[in-house]
């Protein structure tokens, strides 16, 4: 594990599997840490995995100004982290909010990217319109977390729809995923939500045809609204694949672990 000084900020970043050749960099969703990436190091012993803390998660510093956390400035740190640690060219990726980040760094800095793996992630909304109401919700989503507690926001958060498929796993599994999340800080996520959420960021749908580096999506099959964002972002792409995992929703890399690890590292060999 680093703390590395980025742009201003203490940046955590975790390496599992330093000595080997190839690298994959992970970047984890909205309460979320380098944790979310432990198993999967494990399960690739032949690949160096570097996790990232992003702005405001994990032990990643969490800064004052919300403008510091918006996908401009976390692309920025990204590039800044791969400089320090003298990656020249990496396959990255995201899950979820994570997804958003790494495309958006790809799109970016295309001359780094060996690969981009985007699990159950998004290229943003479409229209101004879209945007505004997202960050609306996102802002009270916000002020809930802010009034209301950390456990209280957990507790919500852990039954939206978009995670029903979660309540089957088992329960030493919800609890670890229970504890990455109530281990956040409230200022962070509340930056987060304001500064790089869904609505935040600018869209990339118009950016996606401009991609020559291999793209793999990755999606759950009960997760219908990420099936049907990767089906939409396949259409744009030039040169894709679209694995869908059965039985897995939102978080396919803790539904199921095993298949997640085998898609990635046959991908990456
Ligand atoms: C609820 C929606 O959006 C949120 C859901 C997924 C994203 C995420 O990173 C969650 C990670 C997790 O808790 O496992 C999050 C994001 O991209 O920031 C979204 O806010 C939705 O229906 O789009």
């Amino acid at each position: 594990m680093a703390k590395l000084m980025i742009r201003g900020l203490e940046t955590y970043v975790e390496i599992w599997n330093e000595r080997a050749q190839q690298t994959l960099v992970a970047l984890h969703g909205f309460t979320g840490s380098t944790a979310t990436w432990r198993n999967l190091a494990k399960a690739l012993p032949h690949i160096r995995v570097i996790a990232i803390d992003c702005i405001g998660h994990g032990q990643t510093a969490v800064p004052e100004e919300i403008s510091r956390f918006s996908m401009d400035e976390q692309i920025q740190d990204l590039e800044e982290v791969i400089s320090q640690l003298r990656l020249e060219q990496f396959t990255l990726l995201g899950y979820s909010m994570g997804g958003r980040i790494a495309l958006s760094y790809a799109i970016a800095y295309p001359e780094r990217i060996k690969r981009l793996i985007l699990e159950s992630a998004s290229p943003g909304l479409r229209t101004s319109q879209e945007r505004s109401e997202r960050c609306v919700r996102d802002n009270e989503l916000a002020e809930k977390i802010i009034h209301n507690g950390l456990q209280s926001f957990v507790n919500a958060w852990e039954n939206i729809p978009l995670f029903e498929s979660q309540k089957s796993l088992p329960e030493n599994v919800r609890q670890m995923i229970r504890t990455e999340r109530l281990s956040q800080k409230v200022e962070g996520l509340t930056g987060s939500l304001r500064g790089i959420g869904t609505g935040n960021q600018p869209s990339n749908w118009m950016s996606l045809a401009q991609l020559e580096f291999p793209v793999l999506l990755i999606t759950g099959t009960l997760d219908e609204k990420f099936c049907k964002i990767a089906q939409e972002m396949k259409a744009l792409l030039k040169n894709v694949k679209h694995m869908t995992v059965n039985n897995a929703g939102h978080a396919i890399h803790v539904e199921n672990p095993a298949e997640f690890a085998t898609i990635i590292e046959e991908y990456l060999t």
